[in-house]
């Protein structure tokens, strides 16, 4: 994985430093009776990773779906980079917002770089009849593809697998593709719906690296996660959802110390650092991992 600290204005979808990416004002979301999401109103500049946090049914995936275009909220307004979002998911990840799942949704008979290529197709030029006719400039725009999809993997480090079956890999592996496959749309804001529900705290650490990274590429960031070592770790500013209401937002340490927050959510303060027992923790997976590797050189993963 690059973990370069500079921003690449390379990166397509990037986006300047300064500027609002994301702009939600008073979205309201009512599912008959119930108001599951309330006047919410969050920002996400670029350069920054925003957090989303709160109590299981505080909106927070329902707000995410009035993000990327499954939901059209009752009330309010989004906006990506000053436009009003299509109301339309395929449009909205081509506009440049992509997300990943709370649950994994990998095409798990299709191969790792498969898998990034079809997430890729928004940003492919060539139209249908190219496709059919399987000319020249099909050939070539499948090559770029390729080679896109195949840097992307190497960035996410998952290259050596490029042909693996998806539904092979391990779970920390599978949640890397589908960013990867996310980041294959080239979008200028990710979303990220509980990125490190159900790993290890090896694997949250290397999650939180890689956010870091995609982040100096330039792609502003939104993320849902119950872990909050990992959410104050990481986030810039955070927001908290009660009840479908935004309660607090700041930055980690103010929203930490929120009476109100500890209250309705924490239930205790929380101790920002690590605990030993976490620690050793950590380095009793890495030791495990380095001698994995050591015993095994070149043992490759089941097909
Ligand atoms: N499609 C739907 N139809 C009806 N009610 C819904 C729908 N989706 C969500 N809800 C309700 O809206 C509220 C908010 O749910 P949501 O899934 O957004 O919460 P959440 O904060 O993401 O929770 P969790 O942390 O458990 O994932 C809940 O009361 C839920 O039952």
């Amino acid at each position: 994985m690059t973990t370069d600290t500079t921003t690449t204005d390379t990166t397509p979808g990037a986006t300047a430093p300064g500027e609002v990416v994301l702009d939600a004002r008073g979205v309201t979301m009512r599912f008959g009776g119930l108001t599951a999401v309330r006047g919410v109103d969050l920002t996400v500049n670029s350069g920054e990773i925003v957090g989303l946090i709160g109590p299981n049914g505080a909106g927070k995936t329902t707000f995410f779906n009035c993000l990327t275009g499954l939901y059209v909220p009752t009330e309010g307004e989004v906006r990506y980079k000053g436009n009003v979002l299509p109301p339309k998911s395929f449009k909205v990840t081509a506009a440049g917002i992509a997300r990943t799942f709370q649950n994994i949704r990998l095409f798990a008979n299709m191969t790792v770089l498969e898998n990034v290529l079809v997430g890729g197709h928004t940003r492919t030029k060539e139209g249908f009849w190219s496709a059919v006719l399987r000319g020249p400039g099909f050939h070539k725009a499948e090559a770029a593809s390729r080679e896109r999809a195949m840097e992307l993997l190497e960035f996410i480090g998952l290259a050596d697998k490029a042909e693996h079956l998806a539904r092979n890999l391990p779970y920390g592996e599978q949640r890397k593709l589908e960013i990867a496959r996310a980041l294959a749309s080239e979008p200028g804001l990710l979303l990220l719906d509980e990125p490190t529900a159900g790993m290890n705290p090896q694997e949250t650490r290397a999650t939180e690296e890689l956010v870091f990274a995609i982040r100096d590429k330039g792609i502003a960031i939104l993320v849902i996660e119950h872990d909050m070592r990992f959410i104050f770790n990481l986030c810039d500013r955070v927001a908290v959802l009660v009840q479908g209401e935004k309660l607090i937002e700041g930055d980690s340490a103010t929203v930490q110390g929120d009476e109100r927050v500890i209250a309705a959510y924490l239930g205790e303060p929380f101790e920002n650092a690590p605990g030993e027992e976490e620690i050793a923790e950590v380095e009793a997976a890495e030791a495990a991992a380095e001698t994995t590797t050591d015993a095994a050189p070149g043992k490759e993963n089941d097909r």
